[in-house]
């Protein structure tokens, strides 16, 4: 079976923040993710991992104004100044945290901007991220994420998309984050896409579809997806970002499965 890690953004929000981490612990988790621990000075969110014992598996960059409704800046043209910024500020708390992994959020597509140029921007802004995260010996992950249900007018919304851009930004530091569900949304064909594209994902997120629930909740085979990474491979973690149905804890039978 694959490293399973705990999205705290989704996962055991009965508690506060920072009693997360040891309910990840205690349910069986060796690892885990949010979205953001920039609310926290990172030497607290270091505490955290450290007294619970578990591992910082990957957070995201900066996305701009979450609140006011944007989804990152790397495609955006005029924001060039703001990414570099967010780079160093992941990159300072990656370094606290110890930290291999960080997910840069593309953006949303501004109307009226040229295609090319949003590529241009994001190409040229990923080799930026990638060049100061290997510094550290991190790797950059950037996500398809479906703009049809969850994120509408979100950049980088096809999954083909996402391992063209790869090739573009040539960094081997550079990697596709295949968040399943997504990629369900999107297209399908989840057992190929994996197989096909296994030495450039270098992170697996899951939920199932529709409604983002626990693995077993819909239509997506977990266990066969589980077992073709093992049989391809796979070492890297598996990030467990889904709404649980009703509690975080008694949506874990998949997992002891
Ligand atoms: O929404 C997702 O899926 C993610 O993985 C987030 O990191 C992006 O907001
Ligand atoms: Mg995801």
């Amino acid at each position: 079976m694959p490293k399973f890690a705990a999205n705290l953004s989704f996962l055991f929000t009965e508690v506060p923040f920072p009693e997360r981490f040891a309910r990840a612990a205690a349910a069986g988790f060796t690892g885990v993710e949010y979205l953001f621990p920039y609310d926290w000075p990172a030497h607290e969110v270091a505490q955290w991992l450290q007294s619970a014992d578990v591992e910082q598996v990957l957070f995201n960059l900066p996305p701009g104004d979450w609140a006011a409704g944007e989804r990152g800046l790397a495609c955006l043209p005029q924001r060039q100044g703001e990414f570099a910024e967010s780079v160093e500020q992941a990159l300072d708390y990656a370094m606290v945290l110890d930290c291999e992994r960080v997910h840069c959020l593309a953006g949303l597509r501004p109307a009226g901007c040229d295609e090319a140029m949003l590529e241009t921007t994001f190409v040229a802004n990923l080799r930026h991220a990638a060049d100061r995260f290997a510094t550290i010996g991190a790797t950059v992950m950037i996500e398809p994420i479906n703009s049809r249900i969850d994120m509408p007018g979100y950049w980088l919304d096809d999954v083909g998309k996402g391992f063209r851009l790869l090739q573009a930004v040539d960094r081997s530091n550079v990697k596709l984050q295949l968040d399943l569900y997504h990629a369900q949304i999107i297209q399908g064909d989840l057992a190929r896409t994996i197989e096909a594209n296994i030495g450039d994902i270098g992170h697996v997120q899951i939920a199932d579809n529709p409604g983002r629930h626990e693995p077993g909740s819909g239509e997506i085979h977990y266990p066969f997806l589980f077992e073709l990474l093992d049989r391809l491979g796979y070492t890297g973690w598996v990030g467990c970002e889904y709404k649980p149905q009703t509690t975080t804890e008694a949506g874990l039978g998949w997992l002891r499965r």
